[in-house]
């Protein structure tokens, strides 16, 4: 499955957050979208997955348009993990997850499905929270509950809007290694916005930077993560240092 979007313009009311944005996405990989908050990477992730639709341009699945695809076909194949929010209607962590599979079942949960959950709860060691309520959750345990309902929908593309944001640096490491494993092992495509450069220059395959409205920089992280952009994105001065696991980015001071 390879997702395009070819062009896209999106407005809220009259101001434009982006345009003339284009960007390909393949199975097996994984793309961080990166940049300034408030540059558009949420709004960007929303329009791949179809929540909203862009303004101009299009977003291509497999060279078909998703507007022209059938709402439960579109979340078989996209799975949104939105930035963790805090709901209040009540429903245990059981059922959040067991919701992921409801683009395959009609009005019964079938054998397959529970097992499917059963499966994600142990991969993802939440089997002492299920039956708890995600309203009551940390932050961190409803981050990871948010993407165990996205793996039970089995997507072929996940649309992660900052997956580690709430996460301890162990549980960045648990989430940041089964992303790995959905892409590498079963060639899922991943797209995740995501703050922290270090974590995206270590676990992407590209980087793609709105480093301002309409400057998009593409690449990997060696290319994209250099001083120069760094300071003219985030207006600070970075060192790039060489570890055993690959670049880090040093944040200095900031540019005078
Ligand atoms: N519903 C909305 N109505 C109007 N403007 C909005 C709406 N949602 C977001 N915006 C604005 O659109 C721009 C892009 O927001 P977006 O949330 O996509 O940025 P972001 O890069 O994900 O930010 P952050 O890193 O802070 O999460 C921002 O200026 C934001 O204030």
């Amino acid at each position: 499955m390879k997702m395009k979007a070819d062009k896209i313009k999106f407005c809220y009311q009259d101001t434009a957050v982006f345009d003339e944005l284009s960007l390909e996405i393949e199975k097996g990989k994984i793309i961080s979208l990166v940049g300034p908050n408030g540059i558009g990477k949420s709004t960007l992730i929303k329009c791949l997955s179809n929540i909203y639709q862009a303004d101009s341009g299009f977003v291509y699945l497999d060279g078909k348009n998703t507007l022209s695809i059938e709402a439960k076909e579109l979340a078989k194949e996209l799975g949104y993990v939105p930035q963790t929010q805090r709901n209040s209607f009540s429903i245990s962590v059981y059922e959040s997850i067991l919701l992921g599979r409801k683009p395959y079942f009609n009005w019964k949960v079938r054998q397959e499905d529970k097992i499917i959950v059963q499966e994600i709860l142990e991969k993802l060691n939440l089997q002492k929270l299920a039956e708890r309520e995600v309203s009551n959750l940390s932050g961190g345990e409803m981050q990871k509950v948010a993407i165990a309902r996205s793996l039970a929908q089995k997507p072929s593309i996940f649309l992660l809007d900052e997956p580690t944001s709430n996460l301890d640096l162990n549980h960045q490491l648990e989430v940041m290694n089964i992303i790995t494993e959905l892409a590498k092992e079963e060639n899922a495509a991943v797209v995740m916005a995501i703050h922290d450069l270090n974590l995206a220059a270590r676990f992407s395959d590209y980087i793609f930077l709105i480093a301002e409205k309409g400057k998009y920089i593409s690449g990997k992280a060696e290319e994209v993560f250099t001083e120069e952009n760094m300071e003219a994105t985030y207006g600070v001065k970075v060192e790039i240092v060489e570890s055993s696991k690959g670049m880090l980015i040093m944040p200095i001071e900031l540019s005078s």
